[in-house]
């Protein structure tokens, strides 16, 4: 987002909301819009969840949530504490799980166990760990569970969530002749992130947007406990393949006011095209070394100058990636400078979309989730910088430490629920 330009004037944001109620909260219009405009448009549904995470009634059990994802399958498992009078089947269990947990092959070449996320609830009684693969590595994951003989028995502390939970729903069933549990994905990402606002360790943070660490990385000031559990109502924008945008209460109620389809996979997917990167961090590193200016079309190539009357300066950008209409620019674009521009455009987007939907409903704290974030300080401190500078202060971008695992951790929580106690509030 360039910071010359102007916020949104009030009209404008009217018409976006009144855009936005037409597509119940999607920015671009369904495919086949004609046959839907006949229909009627569904009202804006808003999510209350069965019972709030924080005084819900847990029981003693192992727990797997999965969240397979349109880009990546995210697996968090809970691990009971170990005690005396386990039963032997629970013994034996948590000897398969361990062993397939810690072998190299069970992640692949795409995958990554995320030991520096993983620990310790007293409130669940056990620990939790994160792993992580790409979800076109399905199958192979399936066959690794299913050559453990892991399920047998076992199938009720499973829980998935995410896209593929409906897509593999027959291949889990043919395979294994189950049909697993699932639930829906962005209740489990607001359970999941509210469930670690409670706990009793730093997890929200901001980022500064004058200095990086000495490795690259982006320099993070931790709330505090008691800051963590204050932000409600916060607006939750969950940048994966594409990007969700909620509303969520402090009751964990929530309602999705927007989305983009420009997200992490349009990122990642166009890199690979333009830049021949293999990997999502390599388009990364690629972006870190490159200058967006070498394909934006700039305000000043336009104006051979400032745009004065209306408060553009040259350096603003006019048109992301619209050097590239040249052929000579194209003909020596720069994979790097071609990463970067593809970067910012996407996390320019992702701003101002954010910024508007906080602005429409009236939200102080943008929470910013999902793995396009992972690793991306380039995107961080570019997202923190717009926020404050745009709403003058006001509003401020912040981040998760679990990044994208939120969704998995709600369906985790799915299984320990204790519905024997009956509902709470
Ligand atoms: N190792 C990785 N491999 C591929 N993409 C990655 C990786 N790490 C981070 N990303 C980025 O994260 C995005 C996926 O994020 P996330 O896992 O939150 O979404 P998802 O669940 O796959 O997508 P959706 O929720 O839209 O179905 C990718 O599109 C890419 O931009
Ligand atoms: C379709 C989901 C919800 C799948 O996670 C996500 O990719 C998304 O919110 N996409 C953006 C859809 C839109 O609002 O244009």
């Amino acid at each position: 987002m360039d910071h010359h330009q102007q916020p949104q004037p009030q009209q404008q944001q009217q018409q976006q909301r009144e855009a936005q109620s037409e597509h119940s909260g999607n920015s671009a219009p369904p495919q086949q819009q004609e046959q839907q405009e006949q229909q009627e448009q569904p009202a804006q549904r808003v999510h209350t969840p069965r019972a709030s995470v924080t005084d819900m009634h847990t029981k003693r059990s192992f727990a797997c949530g999965i969240d397979i994802g349109g880009t990546l399958c995210k697996i968090c498992y809970f691990e009971p504490f170990e005690q005396e009078d386990d039963p032997e089947d629970w013994r034996e269990f948590r000897r398969k799980a361990q062993a397939l947990i810690q072998d190299e092959l069970t992640y692949g070449e795409t995958g990554r166990r995320d030991t520096h996320l993983e620990f310790e609830s007293i409130r669940l009684g056990g620990r939790i760990l994160f792993m992580r693969f790409e979800t076109r590595k399905m199958d192979d994951f399936l066959e690794a569970i299913r050559s453990m003989h892991l399920l047998e028995d076992h199938e009720h502390i499973l829980c998935c969530t995410g896209g593929g939970a409906r897509k593999y729903k027959k291949p889990i069933y043919d395979l294994f002749h189950i049909e697993l549990p699932h639930t829906d994905e962005l209740e489990c990402l607001v359970d999941g992130i509210n469930f670690v606002l409670h706990h009793p360790s730093p997890q929200l943070f901001q980022v500064s947007h004058e200095q990086m660490c000495p490795d690259g990385t982006a320099v993070r000031s931790y709330l505090s406990l008691d800051e963590q559990k204050s932000i409600f109502p916060y607006l939750l924008v969950n940048i994966g393949s594409g990007v969700s945008i909620l509303k969520v209460n402090e009751d964990g109620q929530n309602e999705r006011v927007g989305g983009s389809s420009l997200g992490g996979a349009t990122f990642f997917g166009l890199a690979s095209l333009l830049t021949g990167c293999k990997s999502f961090d390599e388009a990364l590193a690629l972006a870190g070394e490159g200058e967006a200016s070498g394909v934006d079309l700039l305000v000043g190539d336009i104006y051979g100058g400032d745009y004065e009357e209306y408060g553009l300066s040259a350096d603003i950008v006019a048109a992301s990636l619209g050097k590239l209409v040249r052929p000579k620019d194209r003909e020596h674009a720069r994979p790097c400078d071609l990463a970067r521009g593809l970067l910012d455009a996407i996390t320019n987007n992702v701003g101002q979309l954010a910024l508007l939907h906080a602005q429409t409903h009236d939200v102080c704290h943008v929470v910013f989730a999902g793995n396009f974030l992972r690793s991306n300080c380039i995107s961080m401190m570019r997202l923190s910088y717009a926020l404050e500078f745009w709403s003058k202060g006001v509003q401020r971008a912040l981040f998760l430490k679990h990044e994208g695992y939120f969704g998995a951790v709600g369906a985790m929580l799915h299984i320990l629920r204790d519905d024997t106690h009956g509902e709470c509030s």
